[in-house]
């Protein structure tokens, strides 16, 4: 479904990422995981459009992506989470769902689309007029994630979804992931938190320092020696 073939990037002349190379299957669960600074964002904003790759390509079911933009890419039926969610706190949760159907541009397909995420997520009808801000951290990242579902997407794609979240958010956030995977809806999360996301994720891809380093069903990491010790602190021996 989505094919990242030998992708270098960086920023300006700087390269950061080296040849990486990924695969995600309909209605699977990837995670990518790595050091701070292995280029794990950065590959996230390749794949998305934000940065265009040096070489190599990016596919989603046939389509090159490598040079179209975030929107269009979007409009090909990929969400994106970015780091901390970036919804808006001073609009309500319902002035950020249409926001997630900007692309669309159809405000009435928008409006069908939003309806449907009421009826899955019960508390954001609840709350439509309540400002995004105001709400607990566990729910603005629920939101963040609601807001990617009005374009429908086929794949979506977080940076870090649980990070600056309480076990209990945590466990909230992971449990709307693995619904949303239910439906049907493949994964792509980075993710620092080890633990969950090889608890989550059907295959588990590590970087470091820009390149593929190991990659592997998780439950197959979860045995490695390296991971255990290198990722979960714990003693291989
Ligand atoms: N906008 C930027 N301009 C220049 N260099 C950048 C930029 N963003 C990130 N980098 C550099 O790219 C490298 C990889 O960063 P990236 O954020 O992709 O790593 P990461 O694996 O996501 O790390 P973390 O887990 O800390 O978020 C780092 O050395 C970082 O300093």
């Amino acid at each position: 479904m989505l094919s990242v073939e030998d992708v270098s990037a960086g920023y300006g002349r700087l390269e950061i990422l080296h040849k990486v190379s990924l695969e995600v299957a309909p209605g699977e669960i990837v995670g990518i995981i790595g050091p701070n600074g292995a280029g794990k964002s950065t590959l996230l904003k390749t794949i998305f459009g934000y940065l265009p790759p040096f070489e190599g390509s990016v596919r989603f079911e046939g389509a090159m992506l490598a040079g179209q933009s975030p929107d269009r890419i979007m409009r090909r039926g990929i969400g994106y989470v970015a780091q901390a969610g970036g919804i808006f706190a001073d609009m309500t949760v319902h002035e950020n769902l249409v926001l997630g159907g900007y692309s669309l541009g159809s405000s009435r397909a928008a409006a069908r689309s939003i309806e449907k995420i009421y009826d899955q997520f019960p508390r954001f009808r609840e709350r439509a007029r309540q400002r995004a801000g105001s709400m607990s951290g566990g729910e603005q990242r629920a939101l963040a994630v609601a807001r990617t579902l009005v374009i429908e997407p086929r794949l979506i794609i977080l940076d870090e979804p649980s990070a600056a979240l309480s076990p209990r958010f945590i466990d909230e956030i992971y449990g709307t992931l693995a619904d949303l995977n239910k439906s049907g809806i493949a994964l792509l999360i980075v993710e620092q938190n080890v633990r969950r996301i090889l608890d989550s994720a059907h295959r588990v891809v590590v970087l470091d320092m820009g390149r593929n380093a190991f990659a592997g069903a998780s439950e197959e990491l979860r045995q490695s020696d390296r991971i255990r010790k290198l990722y979960l602190g714990e003693d291989a021996g």
